[in-house]
């Protein structure tokens, strides 16, 4: 049998100020598989993404339980193993994570940054490497190449997110994960971001993303997990999901 993209097995996670964000989860996610996380604000899906990007050990959280990212626990990496996994695994977060004061040829190309030698990274900061590559990843998203001399700074937020998933799109990660990817984002360019999230030529075969948006999972999953309280509420396949899985989430 394949390792599955994603196996947690009763997983707990509490902040260091106490909050028990994720209470005995249990989640096996196949390599294949588009997965939407669903829930209320606060109900646990940004920590089980940065759990599974490994960005939780910023947070100084207390993580129990197994978590198997790709085969491997993203807590317990050091050193070149979790730079090699931070390359297998492609993050859209709110927030962004985008430099403002560096152009967006810059910000794009910290995509392949874990593929990159430190001589090769330092040396595009002045002559930057791969600008082809960087132009044509973002006008797949809808932007004018002539804005990779421009700084993050002078671009609007929708064009912010199109640069983080240009971003993304270079770094060809295995697994993708995305918080909240079209949170501020007008109709059109949400479908530009889902319809990348499901593009069978984009580089990652399984993907986990969270949204408010019960139309879009509905498209683009074919699972859809529903959390609130920290813990699983539900997960069916898409084609079963109905108002009432909804409820069980959104209802006070
Ligand atoms: N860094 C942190 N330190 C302490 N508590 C946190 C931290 N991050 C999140 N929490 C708490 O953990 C719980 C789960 O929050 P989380 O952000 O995972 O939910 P969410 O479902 O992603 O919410 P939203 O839809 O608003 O992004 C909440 O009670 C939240 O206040």
């Amino acid at each position: 049998m394949s390792t599955p993209a994603v196996r947690l097995s009763g997983v707990d996670v509490t902040y260091p100020n106490g909050t028990h964000a994720l209470v005995g989860v249990d989640l096996t996610i196949d390599v294949g598989e588009r997965v939407a996380l669903v829930g209320p604000s606060g109900g646990g899906k940004s920590t089980l993404l940065n759990l599974l990007s490994g960005r939780l050990l910023l947070d100084g959280a207390d993580v129990a339980g197994e978590v198997g990212v790709l085969g491997a626990d993203p807590g317990a990496l050091r050193g070149r193993k979790r730079r090699r996994q931070a390359v297998r695994v492609g993050t859209v977060r709110q927030g962004l994570d985008l430099v403002g004061p560096l152009r967006v040829v810059h910000n794009v190309n910290a995509g392949r940054l874990g593929t990159w030698s430190a001589v090769r990274s330092l040396v595009s900061l002045a002559r930057p490497a791969e600008r082809a590559e960087a132009a044509s990843a973002v006008e797949r998203f809808g932007l004018d190449p002539a804005l990779l001399d421009v700084t993050v700074d002078e671009l609007s937020g929708g064009q912010r997110q199109r640069v983080a998933v240009a971003r993304v799109f270079r770094q060809a990660p295995e697994l993708l994960l995305a918080d909240e990817p079209i949170a501020s984002l007008d109709p059109g360019l949400s479908e530009l971001v889902l319809e990348m999230v499901v593009d069978p030529t984009a580089p990652w075969s399984t993907s986990i993303v969270s949204l408010h948006q019960p139309d879009f999972a509905r498209r683009f999953a074919t699972r859809v997990v529903g959390v609130r309280d920290g813990r699983v509420a539900f997960d069916v396949p898409v084609e079963q999901l109905t108002e009432r899985h909804l409820a069980t989430v959104y209802e006070r």
